[in-house]
C-alpha cells in the first residue's frame, strides 16, 4: 500500500499513474481526505484498492455513522483507533456489517508512538484481542507486533504495518520500523509505504525496489 500523504489531487493522481501496477493499494489519509475529500477516493477507486486511514476515535454512535459513510463511498479497507474502547469497536463492527466486502481494522498503538517496544508489544497485543473480539477483520501495527498478533488472534486475522524503512532511509517520526523483507517474515499482510516512496527522486523505482525485497523473503 503506498499512503499518497500529498496535498491535492493533482499530485496524487500523478503518483498513482507513474506507480500503476507497482502497487494494489493507495491509502488516502487525513492531509488528502481533507483536501479532496470523496471525489478523489472515486478516482483512485476506479483503478486501485483503496483504505481510508482516518482512525477514528469518537463515541461509538459517531464511529458507526463515520463508518456507514465509508461505506458508501466504496472503500475497501478503513480504520478506527482501538483506544476508542470496546464499546467504540463493537458499534464500529456493527456498522460495518452493512458494507461485507469493506475490511474493517483498528490502529493498536501508532508506529510513531515512542513507548518502549516491550510495553508497545503488550499493549498492541491487548487491543489486537479487543478488535478481534469485537468483530473486526484485524489491525494496524509495528512489524515488531505482528507475528504475535497472528498467533494469538489467528492466521486470517489482518495486520497492516507502516513504519517500513530500508537500506539507510531516515526514520523521519517512525519509531518501530522494518524493512520489506522483515515486515514479510514477520507476518504482516499488508506494508505500507509513504514517504521512502513517495518522496523517492524515481518512485516508481522505490515501489519496485520494496517489491523485490518483499519477493525474495517470499521465495525464502
Ligand atoms: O501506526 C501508524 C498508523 C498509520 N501510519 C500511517 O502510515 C503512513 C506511513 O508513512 P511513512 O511516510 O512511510 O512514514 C502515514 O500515512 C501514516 O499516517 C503510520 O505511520 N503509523
Amino acid at each position: 500500500m503506498v499512503a499518497l500523504d500529498v496535498p491535492d489531487a493533482g499530485q496524487a493522481l500523478a503518483l498513482r499513474d507513474q506507480l500503476g501496477d507497482t502497487v494494489g493499494w493507495f491509502k488516502i489519509g487525513l492531509r488528502l481526505f481533507v483536501a479532496e475529500g470523496p471525489q478523489l477516493v472515486a478516482a483512485i477507486g476506479a483503478t486501485h484498492k483503496v483504505f481510508l486511514d482516518l482512525k477514528f476515535h469518537d463515541i461509538p454512535n459517531t464511529v458507526a455513522e463515520a463508518i456507514e459513510s465509508a461505506g458508501r463511498l466504496g472503500v475497501d479497507m478503513v480504520n478506527v483507533h482501538a483506544g476508542g474502547g470496546v464499546e467504540m469497536l463493537a458499534a464500529a463492527a456493527k456498522a460495518a456489517e452493512a458494507f461485507p466486502d469493506m475490511l474493517l481494522i483498528a490502529v493498536t498503538v501508532l508506529t510513531s508512538d515512542s513507548m518502549p517496544k516491550e510495553q508497545a508489544a503488550v499493549v498492541a497485543l491487548e487491543r489486537a484481542q479487543m478488535a478481534r473480539d469485537a468483530g473486526l477483520d484485524g489491525v494496524v501495527c509495528s512489524v515488531h507486533e505482528a507475528a504475535a498478533i497472528k498467533h494469538a488472534c489467528g492466521p486470517h486475522f489482518i495486520t497492516v504495518t507502516p513504519g517500513i524503512r530500508w537500506g539507510d532511509q531516515d526514520l523521519q517520526d517512525q519509531k518501530r520500523v522494518a524493512d520489506p523483507a522483515g515486515a514479510i517474515r514477520g507476518g504482516s499482510d499488508y506494508l505500507v509505504v509513504g514517504r521512502p516512496i513517495i518522496k523517492a527522486a524515481d518512485p516508481r523505482a522505490a515501489a519496485l525496489e520494496a517489491q523485490s525485497m518483499m519477493h525474495s523473503a517470499l521465495c525464502l
